[in-house]
């Protein structure tokens, strides 16, 4: 765990402790914290997305203006098999919203 990650993980009140009062303050502050931290790589997430989003466009763009197929199953088979790879099944249905994102349904 980086010490990135332990200073913004909230810890949560002992029941029957008594902890309600200055502790629960701290653990709302803590939330807090993790929550705009989270906030912030969600907004990095997607701007990342869009980007990918537009280099995905202009591959496609090319492709078809050289008189290919818009989409490339091989390729989209890699990036499956990365991303299960990497994340584990759930991997693979997140690489496929990203492809449907990026070159639409198919
Ligand atoms: O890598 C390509 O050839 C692309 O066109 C990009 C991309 C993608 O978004 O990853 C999009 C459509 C293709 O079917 C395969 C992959």
């Amino acid at each position: 765990m980086s010490t990135e990650t332990a200073r913004t993980t909230p810890r949560p009140a002992t029941p029957g402790t008594g902890e309600d009062g200055e502790s629960g303050d701290a653990t709302a502050g803590a939330t807090a914290a993790a929550r705009s931290r989270i906030d912030e790589l969600d907004g990095r997430i997607i701007a990342l997305v869009q980007e990918r989003r537009t280099v995905s466009a202009g591959i496609q763009r090319a492709r078809v203006e050289a008189g290919g197929r818009r989409v490339e199953l091989a390729r989209e088979m890699e990036i499956l098999d990365r991303y299960r790879g990497e994340l584990g099944r759930p991997g693979t249905q997140l690489a496929m919203t990203l492809l449907a994102l990026c070159r639409g349904q198919l």
